[in-house]
């Protein structure tokens, strides 16, 4: 198997994270019940030692583990406490030892002010005049600050610190949605803060809710409380560590499960218990066919970049997790869907999934808008190579390509990476690739190594493309344009997050002309210059009504499908409450076939490699 000497480096700088002995409170446990792990509800894993020894939860095993978790037994209280629990330090329950998640960064806990936050780059009034539109019945309303959310302690300690000063757009609207029980489709731009969005309130409603039942000894069927998919495996490793640290000391575990890595360590990690698992749908239906999981006991279900889920490489094995296995129905388990880009169609399909759900879509977010330069330059096919020379030679002149400063390129296929890589480095610029067709230790060494700026280029497939959050990235070159224009903002949406600007390039030729109308509209939201050949390409592409035509008009989609006259199923939740921001968010318009690179893997049989799990 090949490997970039990048690669290697960073396969040799692995971190090894030592591991702190089990707590006392943990030793305790595990002695009680002669060494066998004995099972602590979340709500009481956090009492420290000197804390009363957590009684034996009273389970009502009459009803098998099987039995789903009562109606509603943990929603409809508007957020409401059942009694804390939550706060303490401490732990104990399941062998629960467990890492410090902010261990190699300053873990002091002095509070961080504004000032200092916008020293680190991140501008968050960047975000204050955003438009936001929700819509569905009694919307909660949103919240300014943390300390207006009643999320416990030991979350609020976690949240300071990452050093979250306040809450981002998004959060401020869909924590309160969520803690109220409320189902949601959340659309909000690239790198606002989508992921603390979903995992805060499930993180918080397992601290606080009703005890989960034990499976009976000797049955190594695991039952997590919330599921969260993603479509990537670097994605889901990368969910798994933001929620590692949210849930730092809360007593809530999490556990990740993901393709190409060696099951019996996940099975391993599972067996120590789970009550949040984050997984790629491939690995999971892997773990449920094998009973190794049950989704019975399953309260929350999460949806990360929940239209790539749904679109139609994902969404049989979705459709098979979701409604053919042994989850809670819609309805009695609470669902949050979120991306960045939510077509029609795709919303539609959602709602399958959805009972009574609040649509909020939280404007631009400043990622494919103002903080994103975005360029677009006419380039031939055979001048791609000199053209990116060009750009980087420049980028090391004027001192942009910093140690710190990393570009990420990205490129139709897996053997164009590869060979781009290789051009690359023999012309004096460290790259690296991550692709379907390298193995996964190679694709985390390539990750790594990126992340860590000793290979200051990536060269990448659209398997990069979303969610995945690479401080330091100042450049988005698409040397290769992609065939749909949600996958362009997903794409350039990897610089300029969190409120810190970023650059975009995109080479165009004639090959993309079915792209020119879309990303024109796109870019002339986002108060972008429009080169007149592209408004040319883009005149003359309309004709045809191109496939990547955003609907509504040149404005962006961004708004609830049902608002539209299509949507007339019986019983609608649709209320039209909420602010109406209108002509933003997300995109309409779905592409529909432009999923290149590592897409087909999706549909691969068992053993074959899926780039996407
Ligand atoms: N309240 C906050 N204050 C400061 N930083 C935040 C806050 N919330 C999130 N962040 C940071 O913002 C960055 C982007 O967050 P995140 O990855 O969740 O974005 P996202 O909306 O999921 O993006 P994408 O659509 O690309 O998946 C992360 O580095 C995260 O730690």
């Amino acid at each position: 198997m090949r490997s970039s000497w990048a690669d290697l480096a960073a396969n040799s700088a692995a971190e090894n994270a030592p591991t702190p002995p089990p707590s006392a409170a943990a030793a305790v446990a595990n002695n009680a019940a002669n060494t066998r792990p004995v099972y602590v509800p979340p709500h009481l894993r956090n009492r420290g030692p000197s804390a009363p020894a957590p009684a034996a939860p009273a389970f009502d095993n009459s009803g098998s583990r099987w039995a789903p978790p009562p109606r509603n037994d943990y929603r409809g209280g508007g957020g409401g406490r059942g009694g804390g629990g939550y706060g303490n330090r401490g732990g104990g329950g399941w062998d629960r030892r467990e890492a410090n998640p902010f261990a190699d960064q300053d873990d002091s806990e002095e509070p961080v002010t504004q000032e200092e936050q916008e020293n680190t780059g991140i501008n968050f009034d960047a975000y204050e005049d955003i438009p936001v539109e929700t819509s569905g019945g009694n919307v909660p309303p949103p919240v300014n600050t943390f300390a207006e959310i009643d999320l416990g302690e030991a979350l609020n300690q976690n949240i300071r610190r990452c050093k979250y000063v306040k809450p981002t757009p998004v959060q401020r609207h869909a924590i309160p949605i969520s803690l109220g029980g409320r189902d949601l489709m959340a659309c909000a731009q690239t790198g606002s803060g989508k992921t603390a969005a979903f995992c805060f309130p499930i993180i918080s409603g397992i601290m606080t809710g009703q005890p989960a039942q034990r499976p009976p000894r000797g049955v190594r069927t695991v039952c997590p409380l919330a599921l969260v998919l993603s479509p990537t495996r670097e994605l889901s490793m990368q969910i798994h560590e933001e929620a590692r640290k949210f849930s730092y000391q809360t007593g809530v575990r999490v556990v990740v499960a993901y393709g190409g890595a060696p099951i019996n360590q996940q099975l391993r990690e599972l067996e120590r218990g789970v009550d949040i698992l984050v997984a790629t749908p491939g690995r999971l239906v892997d773990l449920l066919e094998r009973a190794r999981v049950s989704l019975s006991m399953i309260r929350y279900l999460a949806l990360d970049e929940a239209d790539r889920m749904l679109d139609m490489g994902f969404e049989p094995q979705i459709r098979k997790i979701v409604e053919q296995m042994d989850m809670p129905p819609a309805g009695v388990r609470q669902t949050m869907l979120f991306s960045a880009t939510f077509p029609k169609e795709i919303q539609r399909l959602a709602s399958d999934f959805l009972s009574n759900y609040i649509f909020l879509a939280v404007g631009r977010v400043g990622s494919s808008t103002d903080l994103i330069d975005q360029r677009v330059e006419y380039v031939q096919e055979s001048d791609k190579r000199s053209h990116l020379m060009d750009l980087l030679h420049a980028q090391r002149a004027n001192g942009v390509q910093g140690k710190q400063a990393l570009t990420l390129v990205f490129v139709e296929t897996k053997k164009g990476a590869d060979a781009l890589e290789h051009w690359l480095c023999l012309n004096n610029f460290p790259a690296t690739t991550i692709h379907g067709d390298r193995s996964q230790q190679e694709r985390e060494a390539a990750l790594r190594s990126f992340k860590s700026g000793n290979t200051p280029i990536l060269v990448a497939t659209d398997v990069a493309a979303r969610g995945l959050d690479i401080p330091h990235v100042a450049h988005v070159v698409n040397f290769d344009l992609p065939n749909d224009i949600d996958d362009y903002v997903h794409r350039i949406g990897r610089t300029g997050r969190a409120g810190k600007k970023g650059l975009a390039t995109a080479f165009f030729n004639e090959n993309n002309t079915s792209m020119a109308r879309s990303l024109q509209d796109l870019m002339q939201e986002a108060n972008q210059e429009v080169p007149a050949w592209l408004s040319r390409f883009a005149a003359r592409s309309s004709f045809g009504g191109g496939k990547n035509r955003r609907s509504g008009g040149g404005r962006f989609g961004g708004r609830d499908f049902r608002r539209e006259g299509s949507f007339s199923r019986g019983g609608s939740d649709y209320h039209g409450a909420g602010n109406s921001g209108g002509g933003y968010g997300a995109s309409g318009g779905y592409g529909g076939g432009g999923y290149g690179g590592g897409y087909a893997g999706n549909s691969a049989g068992p053993g074959v490699t899926s780039a996407w799990d």
